[in-house]
């Protein structure tokens, strides 16, 4: 059997409710370009990924600027106008799209845009740990706080233990055919493990990185760019 291909597909279509910004959050200005180019600049330049998709809106009015005289990106990533109302159907939509150019065993790692600081080191650790893996996984973080459960006052009701307990990240990284089928089945769920969990199966949890954090609300701004200068 030919070995499998490593494919990136990124998420990129949401409009950044959270963040409240004057443009979806993807493309906010971070450390001196916007936080989308930081997760294609950083695929694009991990050779054993074969190819980058990244999904955006039908509407969106960005991504060309984004890709605009980056010359290294041309051949290494293809932008698919099918976003959808949610993340699942974002992925869903893109899976379905690039049906013709990944084979069934190829591995697809889906990544937010809105994660912009992975770097190779943690792509190159989660392919390592899951290449020879019979289900796939996700990068995660094993939470380190004490978790309370509060009720609808902000009062504790309860402490949560935190054992065994992790908080996802992505790449999230399973095979075509087999995350297709299970985001296919799925009803709405937020990460693709929900779905490959769904069916079954356990995904493997390998340690991801705090800079790897999602940029969600507006005080993840600042410290995302300390990552991405090298300063935290
Ligand atoms: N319909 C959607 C919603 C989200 N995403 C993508 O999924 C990733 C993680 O989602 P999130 O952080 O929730 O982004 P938004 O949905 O844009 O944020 P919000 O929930 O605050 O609107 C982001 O890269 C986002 O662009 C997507 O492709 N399609
Ligand atoms: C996929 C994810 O980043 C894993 O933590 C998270 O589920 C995305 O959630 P969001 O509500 O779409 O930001």
């Amino acid at each position: 059997m030919m070995s499998s291909r490593y494919f990136a597909l990124i998420p990129a279509a949401g409009v950044g409710a959270r963040m409240s910004a004057g443009c979806p959050k993807q493309y906010l200005p971070l450390a001196g370009k916007p936080m989308l180019r930081h997760v294609l600049d950083t695929f694009a330049a991990t050779p054993e990924i074969a190819h980058t998709y990244v999904v955006v809106s039908p509407e969106d009015g960005y991504i060309a600027d984004v890709l605009s005289g980056a010359s290294h990106l041309f051949d290494r990533i293809s932008v698919i106008y099918h976003g959808g109302a949610t993340r699942h159907q974002s992925v869903l939509n893109g899976l379905r799209a690039i049906g013709g150019q990944v084979g069934e065993n190829d591995w697809v790692l889906v990544h937010d845009a809105a994660r912009p600081g992975l770097n190779g080191e943690l792509i190159g650790k989660l392919v390592c740990e899951l290449r020879d893996d019979p289900v796939g996984g996700l990068l995660a973080l094993p939470v380190v706080d004490t978790l309370k459960r509060g009720d609808g006052e902000r009062r504790a009701q309860a402490t949560v233990s935190r054992e065994h307990l992790w908080a996802a990240q992505t790449p999230q990284m399973f095979r075509y055919a087999l995350l297709r089928r299970a985001l296919e089945q799925a009803d709405a769920v937020t990460d693709e493990a929900s779905a490959i969990e769904a069916l079954g199966l356990q995904p493997k949890l390998v340690e991801g990185s705090p800079r790897n954090l999602k940029v969600t609300l507006p005080h993840d701004v600042a410290l995302a760019e300390l990552y991405l200068k090298g300063i935290a």
